[in-house]
């Protein structure tokens, strides 16, 4: 099954309830929150006060990413604000399968993602805990940047390392991806797509949020 999850980083935020409810409105699977500190990542975004007043609001799945050094520190606070799924990057981790555990006990979807230039090989131990990988097809950082081509052939070869192994995790891609480049994402293998300009940006949010989705589902079924 495919999904589509916005990403807010490329909101408004002085109107962010609007964005969050068009979204809703054009069928987005839920949101990604891209929460930064400006170590891991050279940027600084949101944090635990965030999700929990959206989710005080609408009720959508929160996906959080944490692009942070010591995630560990932040899973509980995050999981009381209300997020669904918590993906940590396999960069940042001492060990991810504990963390992996913390975040399933607090009864959440685990993610572990991996920068453009970290090898799947990282993964190649604990890929079976995960409910989903998520591959940065940009430097973590900003919205709107370009995506790295050679990140198709990472995604398709994640998906032929999880058909082999008989895992059933999500493969998510997060970065640069636009209509024109979500067909050859998803023919290589990634079934939950986050992308963030090219909905956000546009005037009518609803109806981008829409239009993305009917397009990808077009590509799922060619
Ligand atoms: O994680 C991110 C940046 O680190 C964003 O989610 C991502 O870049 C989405 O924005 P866009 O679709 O505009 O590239």
């Amino acid at each position: 099954m495919v999904k589509l999850i916005p990403s807010i980083l490329s909101a408004d935020f002085f109107d962010l309830g609007h964005a969050i409810n068009e979204l809703q409105k054009g069928g987005a699977d839920g949101i990604h929150v891209d929460v930064m500190d400006g170590h891991f990542v050279p940027n600084i975004s949101m944090g635990p006060m965030m999700v929990k007043s959206i989710k005080s609001h609408i009720n959508m799945f929160m996906d959080v990413h944490l692009m942070i050094d010591n995630p560990d520190e932040y899973i509980d606070a995050f999981s009381k604000a209300g997020a669904d799924s918590i993906t940590v990057h396999a960069e940042v981790l001492r060990h991810p399968l504990r963390t992996i555990d913390i975040i399933k006990r607090n009864g959440l979807k685990a993610a572990i993602a991996l920068n453009p230039a970290t090898p799947l090989s990282v993964l190649d131990y604990i890929m079976d805990a995960a409910d989903m990988i998520l591959l940065m097809t940009v430097n973590p950082g900003f919205g709107g940047q370009q995506f790295i081509p050679s990140m198709l052939d990472k995604i398709a070869d994640l998906k032929r390392i999880k058909d082999n192994r008989g895992f059933n995790f999500d493969i998510q891609i997060d970065g640069g991806i636009t209509m024109d480049n979500v067909h050859a994402v998803m023919a290589a293998g990634a079934n939950v797509i986050v992308t963030g300009s090219a909905i956000l940006n546009q005037p009518d949010i609803a109806e981008a949020a829409a239009d993305f989705k009917y397009n990808m589902l077009r590509g799922a079924m060619a």
